[in-house]
């Protein structure tokens, strides 16, 4: 198994290569790649850490090298939110760093399976598939925009507020990744139940949490290490999928025929293909049901500018 990271050097990539050094199959391989000079130092830093996972740093304008034989390539490549932008923001800088980057995907390893977590992921996402289309080697299953972020915050927050265990607690959070299109579905969280006003305030917190980092970090970045964590348990999750596992289900934002938009985070079974089934999301409250219709406008807005970005 090859993995490559996009943007190896930043914050979450270099949180990432590390959970990924210590924590892939013995045998995979590691890539990194960053335009910044320090990357094969990065590799040489990780490759001191006595684990059966051989890791290779590449830097510079082609990320070609790094790409060759990837099954899984990750993407963090791009700059990250200071405080008073939004993640649209960023659209400027990073839409083209991920059209240029998906162009050498389309050349170098189409069959990897790929997930994008520069933001804007609403855009970025439907950035990459046009690029892929352009290629000629689009294929819906392969392409994931990466929300687990949103999943494991939700998860943290509502055992915190209700003093579960975390580890009994799973949430599936729909929509896409920014603002009021991160949708948590706390009605369906077995176990607990919650009045009006904490469905309102949780879904509220998970939503801007992404901000609550940034301006806890006051102009230092965003979030790298839970961001880390979560682009690990999603690289897992499509690599434990790739290997033939059962039953390896994520949230993550998907081309996935939904009626909502052409692209909608959902839940997915993950199989060596990629996707291998698209689920339903399942029973969703009054609110939620608001909370989901409110955001299409906004979520398709995001998708046509990526699209119209390629095009
Ligand atoms: N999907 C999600 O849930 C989340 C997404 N993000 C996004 O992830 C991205 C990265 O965030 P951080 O790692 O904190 O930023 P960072 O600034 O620490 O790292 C970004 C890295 O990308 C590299 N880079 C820039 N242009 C490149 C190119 N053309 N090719 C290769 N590498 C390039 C930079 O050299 C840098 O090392 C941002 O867009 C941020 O908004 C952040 C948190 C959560
Ligand atoms: O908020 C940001 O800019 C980074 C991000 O996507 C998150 O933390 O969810």
């Amino acid at each position: 198994m090859k993995v490559a990271v996009l943007g190896a050097a930043g914050g979450i990539g270099q949180a990432l290569a590390l959970l990924l050094k210590t924590q892939l199959p013995a045998g995979s391989k590691l890539s990194l790649y960053d335009i910044a000079p320090v990357t094969p130092g990065v590799a040489v830093d990780l490759s001191h850490i006595p684990t059966a996972v051989e890791v290779k740093g590449f830097c510079g304008e082609d990320p070609t090298p790094a790409l060759e034989g990837a099954d899984v390539v990750l993407i963090s490549a791009g700059v990250a939110r200071k405080p008073g932008m939004d993640r649209s923001d960023l659209f400027n800088i990073n839409a083209g760093i991920v059209r240029n980057l998906i162009e050498k995907v389309a050349v170098t390893c189409p069959k990897a399976l790929v997930g994008i977590i520069t933001n804007p992921v609403n855009t970025t996402v439907a950035i990459a598939a046009e690029v892929l289309k352009k290629a000629g080697v689009y294929d819906k299953n392969r392409l994931f925009g990466v929300t687990t972020l949103d999943v494991i915050r939700a998860e943290t927050f509502v055992a915190e507020a209700k003093g579960v265990d975390v580890k009994d607690v799973k949430v599936n959070v729909i929509g896409g990744h920014s603002g009021v299109t991160i949708l948590p579905l706390l009605s369906q969280i077995e176990g607990v139940s919650f009045s009006d006003e904490e469905v309102a305030a949780l879904t509220k917190r998970i939503q801007n949490a992404g901000t609550e980092v940034v301006e806890a970090k006051a102009g230092g970045g965003s979030a790298t290490l839970s961001m880390g964590q979560a682009a690990f348990r999603f690289g897992m999750s499509l690599i434990r999928g790739l290997q033939g596992e059962a039953n390896v289900v994520e949230c993550a934002y998907v081309d996935g025929g939904s009626e909502h938009a052409v692209f909608f985070a959902q839940p997915v079974l993950l199989g060596k293909n990629g996707v291998e089934k698209v689920l339903p999301y399942g029973d969703i409250s009054a609110f939620e049901t608001n909370a989901r219709d409110a955001m299409l406008d906004t979520l398709k807005g995001d998708i046509q500018l990526g699209v119209d970005f390629v095009k």
